[in-house]
């Protein structure tokens, strides 16, 4: 017996999907007992079809939606086009006409998840995103199944491979941006606008996914903070690495007493962290939790095998509920009214850079805004200037997002300061 599958987008991603399938034909088979068979493949038009034979992939290819809708022998969908429309659209089509969907769309999840989940709910079919977050690391799946018994109360993660592999290029090999951003592009790891990956928004979605997961809360894209890799200086990779960290983009979520905060920022990393040894393409997700204590998730982030691996694994759980009788269940099933950490629960260490003028009393005034915000120092740092300017780099004991914010204004408004950068450090 077979299960057809269509296939919406035959990029990087998707196109893995027909070699993934023979290296594993004798397993799937046993596993399911049935034979997985592409039957159809929807492309943008005559010319990607014309392409993609010539690049020896005969599969029947189709221009319009309406024929995999109307084909009733296709049970599963697999849409890897990425971005929002037409997405949207045609998995809302594919679930209301009855069909399970498989997607990487971690854009769409993150911004449309609550509608197409009710959607699937409604239609008593399967619509499942493994590979939207983190690649190849089996993360979503494990947290559904494996942290049921568990509380998590923080969760941090290097989850964009392309600016974790342009960071690590730029820091560990002198490669400049431009290279770095152009290699992530030629090995598929970047999206297709790649303002997503550097300015830590691709981050930000997989963060409102890991959410709902980890703490049974939505969050809007609005209500994870982000910022990206370009607000790094190569200055702060010098202090960093002077101080004993290494920086990261970090994606962090944490329950407080008064509700759930997450952010997406360069974050200091203390190189005895396991986050810290996190580089190139490999992503991670470090869990701490009240029953587990420690533990985290490593593997590759980005790149054609790995993620459509976790794709096809996802059609295997499809056909095993089919299987078994149990589809329409959903990925996920902790699920509690979100609500927001009050900014003065919320608390970190940081990183401060900023420029003085070079000369007498000037650390005095900085040791005066600080303390007016009770902020006490942990580590100082001043980089030998011209004479006529100096760039101090401060480390503070704990702060919440109220001191934050205070010492930042201060530091913003002081008249011959320049706050050149604050970034979160872990601990
Ligand atoms: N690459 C990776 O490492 C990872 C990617 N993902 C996600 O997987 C999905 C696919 O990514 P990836 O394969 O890298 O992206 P690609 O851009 O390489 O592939 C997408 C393909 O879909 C095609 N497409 C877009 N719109 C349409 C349309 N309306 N009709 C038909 N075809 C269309 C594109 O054609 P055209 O080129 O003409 O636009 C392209 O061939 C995205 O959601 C991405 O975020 C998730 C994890 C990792
Ligand atoms: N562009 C993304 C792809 C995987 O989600 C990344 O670089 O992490
Ligand atoms: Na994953």
């Amino acid at each position: 017996m077979t299960i057809n599958i269509a296939l919406l987008g035959f990029g990087t991603v998707g196109s893995g999907l027909p070699e993934l399938l023979l290296e594993n034909q004798q397993k799937l088979e046993m596993i399911l007992e049935k034979k997985i068979v592409i039957s159809k493949v929807l492309l943008r038009n005559q010319e990607a079809i014309e392409q993609a034979r010539a690049n020896g992939f005969d599969y029947p290819f189709v221009l319009s939606m309406n024929e995999i809708l109307q084909d009733d022998s296709i049970s599963i969908v697999v849409e890897l086009m990425g971005r929002l429309e037409p997405a949207r659209t045609y998995i809302s089509q594919a679930l209301s006409a009855g069909k399970n969907v498989v997607t990487a769309n971690k854009d769409l999840l993150a911004i449309h998840g609550t509608e197409l989940r009710a959607l699937a709910k409604e239609n008593h079919v399967a619509l499942y995103y493994e590979a939207a977050v983190a690649g190849g690391i089996p993360i979503l799946r494990t947290l559904a199944n494996s942290y049921a018994s568990d509380k998590i109360t923080r969760l941090l993660g290097v989850v964009n491979g392309t600016s974790n592999f342009m960071m690590s290029k730029m820091v560990e090999e002198a490669w400049s941006y431009d290279e770095a951003l152009q290699v992530a592009q030629e090995l598929g790891y970047a999206e297709s606008d790649p303002t997503n990956d550097v300015d830590g928004i691709d981050a930000g979605y997989k963060l409102a996914i890991l959410s709902e997961f980890a703490f049974g809360m939505s969050l809007s894209a609005s209500e994870v903070q982000h910022s990206g890799i370009r607000e790094i200086d190569k200055s702060d990779v010098e202090i960093a690495q002077q101080l004993g960290y290494v920086i990261k983009l970090v994606g962090e979520i944490v329950e407080v007493e008064s509700g759930i905060f997450a952010e997406v920022s360069p974050t200091f990393i203390p190189k005895t962290h396991p986050l810290s040894s996190v580089s190139g393409v490999m992503n991670a997700v470090f869990i701490e939790s009240l029953g587990i204590g420690e533990s985290m998730f490593y593997g590759p982030g980005a790149g054609q095998k790995p993620t459509i691996t976790s794709v096809l694994a996802d059609i295997i759980r499809v056909v095993k509920r089919m299987n078994d009788g149990t589809i329409g269940k959903s990925f996920n099933e902790y699920s509690r009214k979100t609500k927001l950490a009050k900014p003065e629960n919320v608390k970190n260490k940081y990183y401060f850079s900023i420029e003085t003028p070079d000369s007498t009393g000037q650390f005095l005034r900085l040791v005066k805004i600080f303390t007016s915000e009770d902020a006490s120092f942990e580590q100082v740092l001043q980089q030998k200037g011209d004479g006529k300017r100096a760039i101090v780099a401060i480390i503070c004991h704990s702060l919440n997002q109220v001191q934050l914010k205070n010492i930042r204004e201060k530091l913003n408004r002081e008249v011959d300061f320049s706050l050149l950068n604050s970034f979160k450090v872990i601990y």
